[in-house]
């Protein structure tokens, strides 16, 4: 692989194409002079593969860096007689690898399946599931938040592909980078950890557009409009572990909740626009609420039509989740979409690895999923089909390896 030379760091806001990183910035890359370019200089990469996310910060990657085209999540379990030791190896190894692909060097043995790629913004983000702190002996350090989600009516999960001792969540703007990632990770586990079960996702790529735009599903609907925004003040309050909590090794983490929502799509394609809409709340062309103006403007929850209906109905999505029909609850929506071809029942095993962020599960996914529920219009086009809850722990500081801080003190 080529040797990859920086060219400069730029802030991230308003910077089409370019992934946030870790760290608040981005780093953008350039091949340097490198064997394969025959001529003694490579051609500069495009702004897709060049852009890289930092690795060391704060906060991990792949929580507030835009929304990647390629993604994969996979749960490992530690295998029979692997312990504490054994993970923070593993950790330790996992850190290294993340940290060489996310800076777009190659490992020392190779598979050279992302050969000729730069960055393409891959992120590597690891969390602990619940049943990962009785198997390493670290029960005392599991934080509550990492209690078993309530039980919902609709769901109707399958515990194999569900939970997990590891998570990781990989995202590129490549696909051959994403499975580059996934493979060296895999290799890296070695006989320490299985992989319990793996989804992948897609969202759109960069530049498909002719602007910048929030992303759509594969309902067709703008998803993603009302997520809290980094310049809110708070933000970091609502998304991120403050320092000074009953688990100090959680500083600056988050708690992932990853569920796998099949989409009913023939069901919803029979609806008739009008109807498709009103289940949201919001137009489908555009994403604007139904009570008038752009994508951005709020929702008016409070007016009436000539017919005398509320304009946003009262199980429309849209209104059920929103914070202040939750007494604040807010989380950071960050997911893939999936298709894993045709079910057995002939329809398509499609829909939304949802991915959500929250300093706290209780504060954010479980009042919310609660009052869904309870009467959400699209509930009936949705069913829940996994599930997993996962502490992310704070950005390794440089010299240290993610996770390092709850197997080391
Ligand atoms: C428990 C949390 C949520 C689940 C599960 C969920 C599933 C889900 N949502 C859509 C499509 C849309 N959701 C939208 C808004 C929205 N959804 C949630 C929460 C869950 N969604 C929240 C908190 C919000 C924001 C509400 C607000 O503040 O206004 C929208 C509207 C556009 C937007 O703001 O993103 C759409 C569209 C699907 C398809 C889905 C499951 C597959
Ligand atoms: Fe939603």
């Amino acid at each position: 692989m080529s040797r990859r030379r920086l060219l400069g760091t730029v802030g991230a806001a308003g910077a089409t194409g370019l992934a946030l990183g870790a760290a608040g910035g981005v780093g953008v890359y350039a091949a340097a002079s490198g064997p394969d370019s025959g001529s003694g200089s490579s051609p500069a990469l495009t702004t897709v593969g060049s852009t890289e996310a930092m690795f060391h910060g704060k906060h991990q990657a792949g929580i507030t860096t835009p929304l990647q085209s390629r993604g994969h999540l996979i749960a490992f379990d530690l295998a029979p007689g692997a312990g504490r030791k054994e993970a923070a190896a593993l950790l330790r190894r996992w850190s290294a690898t993340a940290a060489d692909l996310m800076a777009g060097r190659a490992p020392a043995t190779d598979t050279g399946i992302a050969r000729d790629a730069g960055p393409s913004s891959l992120t590597v983000t690891f969390g602990f599931g619940r049943t990962f702190f009785d198997r390493t002996g670290l029960t005392a350090r599991r934080p509550a938040e990492l209690d078993p989600l309530p039980p919902f009516s609709s769901d109707a999960l399958d515990p194999k592909r569900s939970e997990g001792d590891l998570w990781v969540q990989i995202g590129a703007d490549d696909a051959l980078v994403a499975f580059h990632a996934l493979r060296a990770l895999q290799k890296d586990a070695g006989p320490a950890a299985k992989v319990r079960w793996q989804m992948n996702g897609f969202n759109r790529s960069p530049g498909a557009t002719a602007r910048p735009m929030t992303a759509r599903n594969l309902m067709g609907q703008v998803d993603g409009t009302n997520n809290p925004k980094r310049t809110d003040p708070d933000f970091d309050r609502r998304i991120f572990v403050p320092s000074g909590g009953p688990q100090p090794w959680m500083a600056g983490g988050s708690y992932a909740v990853v569920r796998r929502i099949r989409m009913l799509l023939d069901d919803w394609e029979q609806l008739s626009l009008a109807k498709q809409e009103q289940v949201i709340g919001r137009r489908k062309s555009d994403g604007a609420p139904l009570t008038g103006g752009t994508e951005t403007t709020p929702l008016d929850l409070d007016k009436f039509g000539p017919d005398g209906k509320l304009v946003i109905p009262d199980n429309a999505h849209a209104r059920i989740s929103a914070p202040e029909q939750n007494g604040g609850a807010a989380m950071l929506r960050r997911p893939f979409s999936f298709h894993d071809g045709i079910a057995p029942d002939g329809t398509p095993d499609a829909g939304l690895l949802f991915v959500c962020w929250q300093a706290d599960p209780l504060k954010g996914f479980v009042p919310v999923q609660r009052k869904l529920d309870r009467g959400d219009a699209l509930s009936p086009f949705l069913r829940h089909e996994a599930s997993g809850l996962f502490a992310v722990p704070g950005g390794p500081a440089k010299g240290e390896y993610v996770g390092q801080r709850l197997l080391e003190s």
